[in-house]
């Protein structure tokens, strides 16, 4: 039986970008490998206790046995299941999971490979991979590499064959649980129960562990031929210049407002205000990230003193950021919303199907009279999305953007130029 025959493509580093990305062209001189001959009769037939070398530990005390695949060794993290039906790569490399382990309720992960677009970062963010069963089948035209071999690349710890409806039963009764896995059979199942429940995300700041050195400009939209709304095709190019907050940006966000016609700069999380105005921005996106929105009061005091200044617009960590910023709080939620299929109804009633990746959320009691609740979760009632008129403030908990899931919601980025544009006219007049 031929073994793994996926030939090795470039390796896709996990440097930090400072400059504008490699054009999608230069991904594509790249040789794809379109797919990976497997070993389906060894992997198949071998008995778990002979290929189970990796456990997942829960700080309830629960031990789950499973196959490693990626990276060795030990990570410690929340554990948050995402029931996503595609996009595991967009998934992988979003800043947001910094300091999680995502769980993919859909049970077959890895089909497709890892390709050289589909990048939301620079690098794998999340501490570790929990998946039902790893597909034996790498197959896909844009396929650079296996799953394994990135996520071994990347230094995250991978484990398949564990019982994921299990588990995601578990979260849904307990809340997040703290995780720890690893492939150290010399660590006892104690030593990894304490671990995991010495550890938690609540009250860490973890943008700073994600955001960039220094201001760099993005330039790239949609590509062609994946552009699918018109007013993003009939818009005029670098009309428009927004400076980003990378909280952990993700790169569709960036894609979009471009798409759109925007010129990005992006900008470190923590600088400040006065420095971000000099840039003369015609509107300021607050960006997802990882973390604790209550571990960030650098973030909410730059978001105060910019608020009524120019046009905003706040994406999940930035809509909690901006939240905190109009007077309000956040809180946690018990086990957050991860996924691509979640209805939310908007200020016109229309409800559209989201994507989603959060555990925080804001309080729509602590808000000011001021602030509207322009968009609610309809599977829990919770604030999805807020307007704040006079400020010229909007804000998403949600991923406008997808990547993965809906794009239902991607007339955001249109709002939001139109506000930019309106703010413009009147400064002109
Ligand atoms: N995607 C995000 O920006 C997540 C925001 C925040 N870290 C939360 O979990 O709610």
């Amino acid at each position: 039986m031929a073994a793994i025959a996926v030939a090795q493509a470039a390796s896709l580093t996990s440097r930090r970008v400072q400059g504008p990305k490699p054009s999608a062209g230069a991904a594509r001189r790249v040789r794809p490998v379109r797919s990976a001959v497997v070993d389906v009769k060894s992997m198949a037939t071998e008995k778990p206790w002979k290929t189970h070398d990796c456990r997942l530990v829960l700080e309830d005390g629960s031990v789950w046995s499973g196959r490693s695949f990626g990276a060795k060794g030990t990570a410690v993290g929340e554990v948050v299941f995402n029931t996503s039906l595609s996009g595991y790569q967009e998934i992988l490399t979003d800043p947001s999971y910094a300091g999680q382990f995502v769980l993919f309720t859909c049970p077959e992960i890895g089909n497709v490979g890892i390709n050289l677009e589909d990048m939301e970062s620079t690098k794998a963010h999340m501490g570790g991979m929990l998946v039902r069963h790893l597909s034996l089948n790498v197959s896909n035209y844009r396929s650079a590499m296996s799953l394994p071999e990135y996520l071994e690349q990347q230094n995250v710890i991978g484990i398949s064959e564990i019982d994921t409806r299990a588990i995601t039963r578990r979260l849904r009764d307990t809340g997040c649980l703290n995780g720890v896995i690893t492939t150290d059979a010399a660590k006892t199942d104690d030593e990894l129960i304490a671990m995991a429940k010495g550890w938690t995300i609540v009250g860490k700041d973890m943008i700073s562990e994600v955001t960039c050195t220094e201001p760099y400009e993005w330039q790239d939209p949609t590509g062609a031929e994946w552009e699918f709304a018109a007013e993003a095709k009939a818009s005029t190019k670098g009309s428009l210049h927004v400076v980003a907050y990378d909280f952990g940006v993700k790169h569709n966000i960036m894609r979009r407002l471009a798409s759109y016609g925007c010129r990005i700069t992006v900008v470190p999380a923590s600088m400040p205000a006065a420095e971000v105005m000099a840039m003369e921005p015609d509107g300021i996106l607050f960006s997802n990230g990882p973390g604790d929105p209550s571990a960030v009061p650098y973030a909410v005091e730059n978001a105060k003193a910019i608020l009524g200044e120019v046009p905003v617009f706040g994406i999940c960590m930035g809509h909690q950021v901006l939240g905190q910023a109009f007077g309000g709080e956040t809180f946690k939620l018990k086990f957050g919303h991860h996924g691509g299929n979640h209805p939310v109804r908007g200020p016109t009633g229309r409800v559209e199907i989201s994507s989603q990746n959060h555990n925080f959320a804001v309080k729509p009691n602590s808000l000011p009279k001021e602030v509207e609740v322009s968009h609610i979760n309809l599977n829990d009632g919770t604030c999805a999305g807020m307007v704040y008129r006079e400020k010229r403030a909007m804000t998403i908990q949600y991923h406008p953007e997808a990547s993965p899931g809906p794009h239902d919601s991607d007339p955001c980025f249109e709002d939001f130029v139109h506000m930019m544009k309106a703010a413009k006219r009147e400064k002109a007049a």
